[in-house]
């Protein structure tokens, strides 16, 4: 293959077609990039042989973000799913002693990042040593030149790898400022090696990326409260509402934080037999719908795909199987964008695939009973 044009893929998922979804093509993807270049998603040409593609154009740039420092910004409007970019770790190091959700073990970092940082190009170096830097008290007082790659590390590197055992450090991603209703989101593909981010709602030319930093299910206090280790007062717009619009956000969130907890134990595909148990698992399945709405009336774009299983599982329950087909659809198609080869993905398009044949079954009985 000639370097920088690249031939498509252009199977089409069956689900996809056997459904008809909009998004067609979208489990078609670059064999070079082994991503979807955002400007492709709706050309039909790409069912020609011949298409070839030349590499994304970069969609977005990095400038400065009044009371944020630098930012990135989208330079042409981006549909939800659309990649704004997808990077390889500059640093990569796997700290012996760090797991997910605990702090990171920064005494034994320092070794490891000195390494990787050493075997870097003068340019990658300083593109590292540009990075925003969140500095302890402790840190503010020693020696700026040579102690500043741990702070700048600790601020900006996300969990990376199949095991969720390394941290990366991503420089361009890095610019992206934190906000409580974020517009993209972002995911490590261990496939490509590449934590990609997309948008998650529609971006006009022009706006602000925004990344979540902390998870979101909580108010806007304890949110602050997470926010704080990195050394900022959060001023994104969800943050910054009048004091009634808060009070419901924080009700929403604590709502909807609570609802999925609720829920976890009857995730599951058993149908109810007796009379009170198919009653309750009618109310859920009622409820599931509210939760949905709550999730996308509060703008949580990360948790869609999640509140969608949860209204597919809760209908499959009841054996209402358009409903349940139709909402494992939508949640398989989210997590398909995000990643074809999750664990997620793969367990929605089961599900999709699953109740498209009970479907089918109670519709052939029914046609049995009526004839
Ligand atoms: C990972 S860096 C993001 C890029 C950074 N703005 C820069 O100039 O390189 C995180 C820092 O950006 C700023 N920031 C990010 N999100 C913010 C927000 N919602 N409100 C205020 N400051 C924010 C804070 O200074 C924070 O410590």
């Amino acid at each position: 293959m000639s370097s920088g044009v690249h031939a498509f893929d252009v199977s089409i998922h069956p689900l996809q077609q056997r459904l008809g979804s909009k998004q067609s093509g979208v489990a078609a993807g670059c064999y070079s990039c082994h991503i979807l270049h955002p400007e492709t998603v709706s050309i039909p040409s790409w069912l020609s042989l011949n298409y070839s593609c030349t590499g994304s154009p970069q969609v977005w740039e990095a400038r400065p973000s009044p009371g944020k420092g630098i930012g990135v910004f989208a330079t042409r409007a981006l549909e939800p799913g659309d990649i704004i970019l997808a990077e390889p770790a500059i640093i990569k190091i796997e700290p012996p002693d760090f797991r997910d959700g605990a702090a990171y073990p920064l005494n034994s970092i320092e070794s490891l990042l000195y390494s990787a940082f050493d075997t870097l190009s003068e340019e990658k170096q300083a593109e590292v040593m540009s990075l925003h830097a969140h500095l302890t008290p402790d840190e503010e007082n020693q020696d700026k030149d040579s102690h500043m790659l741990v702070p700048i590390f600790r601020s900006n590197a996300y969990i990376v790898g199949k095991t969720l055992s390394e941290l990366g450090l991503f420089p361009k991603g890095a610019r992206i400022n934190h906000s409580c209703r974020p517009n993209s989101s972002q995911v490590w593909i261990d496939k490509i090696g590449k934590r990609v981010v997309r948008a998650v709602r529609p971006i006009a030319e022009g706006e602000e990326i925004f990344a979540t930093y902390i998870p979101l299910l909580r108010d806007q206090k304890s949110r602050q409260q997470r926010l704080d280790q990195y050394g900022f007062k959060c001023t994104c717009s969800a943050c910054t509402q009048d004091r009634a619009a808060q009070a419901d956000s924080d009700k929403r969130r604590s709502s909807i934080r609570k609802a999925f907890a609720d829920f976890e134990p009857q995730l599951t595909l058993s149908v109810p037999q007796s009379i009170n148990g198919r009653k309750k698992a009618e109310k859920n399945a009622a409820a599931s719908v509210d939760l949905a709405k709550l999730v996308e009336e509060e703008g949580l774009a990360d948790y869609y795909a999640q509140a969608y299983r949860v209204v597919a599982l809760s209908h499959a329950r009841i054996e209402k199987w358009d409903t349940a087909t139709l909402w494992a659809h939508k949640s398989y198609e989210l997590n398909l964008v995000a990643d074809e080869d999750s664990p997620a993905t793969l367990e929605m398009m089961a599900l999709t695939q699953r109740f498209i044949q009970s479907w089918n079954a109670d519709l052939y009985n029914k046609s049995k009973q009526e004839g």
